[in-house]
């Protein structure tokens, strides 16, 4: 089995060279070895190679910047995206990818489901759906996983946002207005891992005629379970760290609720970034557990360097 893992420096791709590292010659590219914008190098990498699986953990996540850098948003999350699936298609290499709650306006009342309507309000947004639809038009076989507001010990999330902001100022001012599930990369790679497991092992003892492995194939929303705000999120994390003993770097905050109109940004964000994860957890036989449990490991983790 040999596997071709692209964006390996970012907070998913890190942890996707951990848990994926068992199941097969692992070829983790990070941006200098694979370069999405690259597209004709790009091409020649997936030809040399030719993994049974490729796993695209790469993207352009400067959500406000890409207001200004619409092409190319849409160059590594579309163009890019695309030209994989393509790929994956050719060689019959099964495509692992990743998208996001930013797909969704946030009007819906209660948790988006994966037959839910899109409508993206951002460039990020509108750019991994256009990667998605690209995916699903090219007839490869592939998962889709939608997740939501990621953190991970490396790399740069919200959570660590806060605690280095609450280490710089009294009051930290936070929307209260928008909902959603942080969801850790750790966890994220690792039921990355389950789900080619499973899919592997089924197609591996025959017990998977093609067509099985292509009712697989589609979109799962994959976020921890329960709901925040991302002021409640602040909140939670700036009480862990004290908790744990943090006080030297941060004092106690007060952590302000504010509505998005008082914190404007370049991007729109959804109100509701709510997703059902039933889907996922059915069809794989996953748990996927409650947000705080993997952000209690983070402060832990993030603990020795305060
Ligand atoms: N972060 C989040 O909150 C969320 C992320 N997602 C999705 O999950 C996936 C993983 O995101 P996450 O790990 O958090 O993102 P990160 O921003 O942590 O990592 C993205 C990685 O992509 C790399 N990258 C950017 N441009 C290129 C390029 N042109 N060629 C090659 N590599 C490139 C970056 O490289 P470099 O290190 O050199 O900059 C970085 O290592 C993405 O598809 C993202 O859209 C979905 C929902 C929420
Ligand atoms: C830093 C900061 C942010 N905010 C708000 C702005 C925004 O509505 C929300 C989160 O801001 P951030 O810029 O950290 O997060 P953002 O970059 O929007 O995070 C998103 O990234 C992309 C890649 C995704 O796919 C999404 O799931 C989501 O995780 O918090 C405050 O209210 N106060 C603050 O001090
Ligand atoms: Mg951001």
């Amino acid at each position: 089995m040999k596997l071709l893992l692209l964006g390996a420096n970012g907070q998913v791709g890190w942890e996707l060279r951990r848990s994926l590292a068992p199941l097969g010659e692992l070829i983790a590219c990070d941006r200098k070895l694979a370069d999405l914008s690259q597209l004709q190098a790009l091409s020649a990498l997936v030809d040399r190679h030719q993994p049974n699986v490729i796993v695209n953990a790469a993207a352009y996540t400067a959500v406000d910047q890409a207001e200004q850098e619409v092409e190319q948003a849409f160059l590594i999350n579309a163009e890019a995206v695309g030209l994989l699936a393509e790929k994956a298609r050719q060689h019959d290499s099964f495509l692992v990818h990743y998208s996001t709650d930013y797909v969704f306006d946030g009007e819906k009342s209660g948790a988006y489901l994966e037959s839910d309507a899109v409508n993206p309000q951002s460039i990020y947004g509108k750019s991994k759906l256009k990667g998605e639809q690209l995916i699903a038009a090219s007839g490869c076989k592939h998962l889709i996983f939608r997740t939501s507001w990621v953190f991970a010990t490396r790399g740069n999330n919200f959570a660590k946002t806060m605690l280095k902001l609450a280490a710089q100022r009294d009051t930290l001012q936070v929307v209260a207005d928008q909902f959603g599930a942080p969801t850790s990369a750790e966890l994220i790679a690792d039921v990355t891992s389950l789900c080619l497991q499973r899919i592997l092992t089924l197609s591996q003892q025959s017990m998977m005629p093609d067509e099985l492995s292509e009712t697989f194939s589609g979109i799962y929303h994959l976020v921890a379970a329960g709901e925040v705000s991302w002021h409640q999120y602040a909140q939670y994390v700036i009480e862990k760290a004290i908790s744990l003993g943090f006080e030297s770097r941060i004092q106690p905050q007060a952590v302000q609720a504010i509505s998005t109109a008082e914190f404007p940004r370049p991007a729109s964000r959804p109100a509701n970034s709510v997703m059902n994860a039933s889907k996922l957890s059915r069809t794989f036989d996953i748990h996927l557990p409650d947000w705080q449990c993997y952000v209690d490991r983070l402060l832990e983790e993030l603990s020795p360097q305060f």
